[in-house]
């Protein structure tokens, strides 16, 4: 694939795992020594330690305690003597006096040195005390700053080289099921699919291509297309893939083959390339898939697109695929639209050049045609889907392939990527577009900004992922992804909610004790499904449906009004103009696709001013009654459920929605 590159725009950085890696660590040494530094800091800054008590040999004050022994025999002598005892003990105390001075000033030099050389001991032990506490601390962080610096080496190793913890193997029910092109002896259809193989101990008579000699051969024939067309119901139903008109066409045409006797048996199969979508039979979906090497993981897959024309893209886009030229699906494309137009979450993977972006724009302009047009009643609620793309190269190339196709259906793409004018790009969402296709730095910068909204986007593209994982948007994809109201998220698991909806009524069914109830289903299949499933599960069950014989009909009805039955699964047969005793539940098992069908479903309770109670299972392939439900619940006063009240389908009538006149030149280029 050829792509364009504008060589004078600046390109992105891309690092190697290396560069990636030696770069993480020495920002994580800064920041360690930086912490380490801060922590020595405080620690200079903290108040000294009070300096200890003086030691207990130091002189003390003890002039007051001692007595002069001269005194001790004054009082002896007489008054003579007195005055001149006076007079000498004058001049005995004033000559100490002068000798305590003079060897007080003989002695002061060497004390005060003493007393120097005490303090700067002192000082000098607290110092060293201080540097041990220094150096104890400092170890400290230094192990501290160690150990997260391993912790990092390894959270770095375990991204980069995976985890050593053993993980354990939870088998997902999608992998159970995944297609293997490796044939295995439970893989041959042909054992499933004919009597024959049923009992092989048996001895048996062959002759021709597997018929039973000597027993009528039509016979055999009538009896291998029933048992073909019971075995392939069970699969699909032990599958969960849904009926379809085509195989219920190829399985008449199969009846009505073994009805001749042409020697048809006797004819070589044709390839799948001649034959027309309802003859295409497993096996031929099978060398399909390996002539295209299209290979799934997951399950209630639909089968892949052999051609446009049996896509389900609608005309205006097949128009639109046919004037670009297009003249063949790619094998992705043949996988993954079919699954996009389920609106089914999908990750596709195929080489480079392959048709991916097709691949994925394709259903996804079909999802925008049956929405209105963005116009100035919601233009401000921002587009209906977003592209996100790892490069500003790789988004504008998207967006050259969207323009392609969106261009002649009216539909306005604008592109939001780094190096251009972010209030311009703003701008022009807020003008409106039905599609975004961005780099995600920059568009998260755009809705943080307030500068765009992603308020109806339920529709979002992640081109290479895998790319914008690795060069680190996963933050800015996240965010993005955050910005959309979360009223517009599927389903964590799809599979659960689909499968939901049978225990659901298992678990109504269930609170009914003896009460009655009618389940209604749209088909007699489904009805005969329904009636099975809930019989199985134990529940006292019949079944009423145009299929069923006058006699059939009457035994089931007699059932439900004696009680015998207090479920009946229905068809419409029992909806009108049958009487049917008042019962306490409704549930619309399968909504019907009219307003009035469900008012005479839901008029089968309730009646004669007696309580009823009507449940109805609403799901995505509904949509063409929200909004007459809608307004019928509205205008009965009934509540109206979220989900119901904010899907767009419930918002415009359906066929309402005005055509859209063909724009050309609506992609918005921003520039600065
Ligand atoms: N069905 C088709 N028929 C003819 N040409 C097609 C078809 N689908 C896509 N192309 C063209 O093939 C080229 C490659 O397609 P595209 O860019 O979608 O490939 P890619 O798989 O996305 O590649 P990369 O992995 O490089 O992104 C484009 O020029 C596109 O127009």
């Amino acid at each position: 694939m050829k792509r364009s590159f504008d060589a004078m725009e600046a390109k992105p950085v891309f690092l190697s795992k290396e560069e990636r890696q030696r770069l993480a660590l020495e920002r994580r040494q800064a920041a360690v020594a930086d912490q380490r530094r801060s922590a020595l800091d405080i620690l200079q800054s903290l108040p000294r330690p009070p300096p200890p008590p003086p030691p207990s040999g130091a002189p003390r004050d003890s002039s007051s305690s001692h007595r002069d022994p001269s005194d001790r025999d004054r009082g002896d002598r007489g008054d003579r003597d007195r005055d001149r005892d006076r007079d000498r003990r004058r001049d005995d105390d004033s000559r100490r006096d002068r000798d305590r001075d003079r060897d007080r000033d003989r002695d002061e030099p060497s004390r005060r040195d003493r007393d120097r050389d005490r303090d700067r001991d002192r000082e000098h032990r607290d110092r060293e005390r201080g540097e041990r506490d220094k150096d104890r601390e400092k170890d400290r962080l230094e192990k501290m700053a160690e150990r997260e610096r391993e912790k990092e080496l390894e959270a770095i190793k375990e991204q980069y080289l995976g985890s050593k913890k053993p993980k354990k193997r939870v088998i997902k029910p999608s992998e159970k099921f995944r297609f293997s092109f490796d044939w295995e002896n439970t893989e041959d259809t042909s054992r499933d699919m004919n009597m024959l193989y049923q009992a092989p101990h048996e001895a048996r008579l062959l002759y021709g291509r597997g018929f039973l000699a000597g027993i009528d051969r039509r016979e055999q024939k009538k009896a291998a297309a029933v048992f073909e067309k019971e075995t392939r119901a069970e699969q699909r139903r032990k599958f969960g893939v849904e009926d379809r008109p085509e195989d219920d066409v190829a399985d008449k045409k199969k009846a009505a083959a073994a009805e001749m006797y042409d020697a048809f048996d006797m004819r070589v199969d044709r390839h799948w390339s001649e034959k027309g979508i309802e003859e295409m039979t497993e096996r031929d979906w099978r060398i399909f898939r390996e002539d295209f090497n299209i290979s799934y993981k997951g399950s209630r897959i639909p089968r892949p697109m052999r051609n446009w024309p049996e896509s389900k893209l609608g005309t205006e886009l097949l128009r639109a695929i046919e004037k670009v030229g297009y003249k063949k699906p790619s094998p992705i494309q043949m996988a993954a639209i079919p699954l996009g137009l389920q609106q089914r979450d999908v990750i596709g993977i195929a080489e480079t050049g392959s048709g991916k972006t097709a691949a994925f724009v394709l259903p996804m302009l079909s999802y925008i045609t049956r929405l209105p047009p963005i116009s100035e009643d919601n233009e401000a609620e921002g587009p209906y889907a977003v592209v996100m793309a790892p490069t500003r190269e790789l988004a504008q190339q998207i967006e050259e392939e969207t323009v392609k196709f969106a261009t002649y259906l009216g539909i306005k793409v604008v592109s939001i990527v780094g190096g251009q004018s972010i209030e311009e790009q703003g701008f022009k969402i807020r003008q409106g577009c039905e599609v975004v296709i961005a780099t995600p730095g920059r568009l998260l910068d755009c809705l943080e900004r307030r500068y765009a909204v992603l308020n109806q986007c339920n529709y979002v593209v992640l081109d290479e992922a895998d790319r914008m994982i690795d060069m680190g948007f996963e933050p800015q994809v996240v965010g993005v992804l955050d910005a959309m109201p979360s009223s517009n998220l599927k389903p964590e698991n799809e599979e659960e909610e689909l499968d939901e909806k049978m225990s659901r009524l298992q678990k109504i069914l269930t609170d009914l004790g003896d009460k009655t109830a009618i389940v209604f289903c749209n088909t007699k299949k489904s009805a005969d499904n329904r009636a099975k499933d809930l019989d199985k599960a134990g529940f006292r069950v019949t079944a009423l449906h145009g299929g069923k014989s006058q006699d059939q009909r009457e035994i089931s009805l007699d059932g439900f009004r004696n009680r015998r039955f207090n479920v009946l699964v229905a068809t419409d047969v029992a909806g009108r103009g049958i009487d049917i005793p008042d019962v306490a539940h409704v549930i619309n098992y399968e909504m019907p696709s009219s307003v009035d069908t469900y008012t005479h479903r839901i008029g089968r309770t309730g009646r004669a001013g007696k309580k009823g109670l009507a449940t109805s299972f609403l799901t995505l392939d509904n949509t063409d009654i929200f909004f007459d439900l809608k307004q019928m619940l509205t205008q009965s006063n009934s509540p109206v459920p979220p989900e119901l009240a904010r899907h767009e389908a419930s918002k415009f009538k359906p066929g309402s929605v005005p055509d859209r006149p063909p724009r050309r030149n609506d992609t918005v280029y921003a520039s600065h």
